[in-house]
């Protein structure tokens, strides 16, 4: 013992121990790992991508420009820019969508972990910069206690040799952790949902077609693209009784990663709600505050809280128009009392090419 306290407090041992650090050390920063950050909270997202994290905000700029002429667009709140449009769909269209969803069938809604890969890597980086090479050294120096002529070389081996095993062993936990976490996610949407693709159907057409209108790139857009290729097919949602979806961001950190074959990021969230709703369901947003002269408003709410209308619809932009996420759009589905459905169509940053959008045929026949 009294060998091993002499040897920790030797100069030599001690600039040993910086010089594996420091070697170490390169190998993660050329792993490339994202700097770290605050430990993110468990927010779901829904794919409805929910997000589990609110990122480290960069500025949010401009969104992207909409039909400021569309009838019935009412501002609700300015910055993040929030709107309702009354009337957005009719009643037929509105109750041809729910009889088509309900006709092609609706499962449970699904939930992605938006932003896994990044946090991953975070929490890769953080084991690799900590625990993981200070276990690597420590054992190290601990084996070279028992070794007859301990060198720095077999000290520099022995530490890589840990610091490999011990790096596959927090890889294989953070896979586990993320795994539990995506699962938890799931738990935080109760709907049911079904997507709808065939614009020969009244409802899905007029939604379709209207959106376009309200997205339809304004003269001074050098885009030249359609609008509606940029939308994610129509989305019907149903809730039961007591069914919610929790707060959330529709937006994706690690958009650029995980939805390119969705489009990227998701610039505008619109919503038609598809029947009347007179107690729960709401739509709140839990960062703005309330639209006290509007009559959606639900009464006694401190934040953003809209009571669903029939064929009124509800339009926001989680991200702005280059695709930063906008944190201040967090909103959730509070539980229903009554049922309620609703259509939603994501707007994204890219063409979302089928089976998410919709195909050239279909949109060129119909639209
Ligand atoms: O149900 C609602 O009111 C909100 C739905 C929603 O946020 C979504 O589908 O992303
Ligand atoms: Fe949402």
């Amino acid at each position: 013992m009294a060998k091993l306290t002499s040897r920790i407090t030797n100069r030599r041992s001690v600039s040993t121990s910086h010089a594996v650090a420091a070697a170490l050390a390169s190998i993660h920063s050329s792993i490339a790992f994202a700097p770290t950050r605050p430990h993110p909270s468990l927010r779901p997202h829904t794919q409805l991508s929910i997000a589990t994290t609110a990122p480290s905000t960069p500025t949010v700029g401009n969104r992207i420009q909409i039909n400021q002429d569309y009838p019935g667009l009412k501002l609700i709140h300015a910055n993040p820019d929030v709107y309702i449009i009354e009337n957005f769909l009719d009643d037929t269209s509105c109750q041809d969508l729910i009889d088509r969803a309900k006709e092609k069938g609706t499962s449970r809604s699904p939930v992605a972990y938006a932003g896994w890969t990044e946090d991953i890597k975070e929490l890769l980086g953080l084991a690799a910069s900590g625990p993981v090479t200070w276990l690597a050294i420590l054992g190290a120096w601990y084996e070279s206690q028992g070794e007859e002529n301990a060198s720095v070389i077999s000290l520099v081996l022995h530490s890589f040799r840990n610091y490999a095993g011990l790096f596959v062993v927090a890889a294989v936990l953070i896979a586990a952790f993320t795994k539990f976490r995506s699962d938890e996610l799931q738990k935080l949407r109760t709907s049911s949902s079904t997507t709808l693709d065939d614009l020969s159907q009244i409802g899905p057409l007029n939604f379709v077609s209207r959106s376009e209108d309200l997205f339809a790139p304004s003269s001074s857009d050098s885009t030249t693209m359609r609008a509606a290729s940029y939308f994610e097919a129509p989305t019907v949602i149903q809730y039961e009784k007591d069914q919610s979806l929790a707060p959330h961001y529709d937006a994706n950190r690690s958009a650029n990663v995980e939805d390119v074959n969705r489009g990227g990021q998701t610039l505008a969230t619109l919503i038609v709600y598809l029947n009347d709703v007179t107690i729960g369901g709401t739509t709140r947003f839990g960062k703005l505050p309330p639209a006290v002269h509007d009559k959606r408003q639900a009464k006694g709410s401190s934040n953003l809280n809209i009571i669903p209308r029939k064929g009124d619809a509800l339009l926001f932009f989680p991200a702005d128009q280059n695709g930063v996420f906008d944190e201040r759009t967090e909103h959730e589905g509070c539980p229903a009392v009554e049922e309620k459905w609703i259509a939603r169509i994501w707007r994204h940053e890219e063409r979302v090419n089928p089976p998410f959008g919709l195909s050239d045929e279909v949109m060129q026949r119909y639209l």
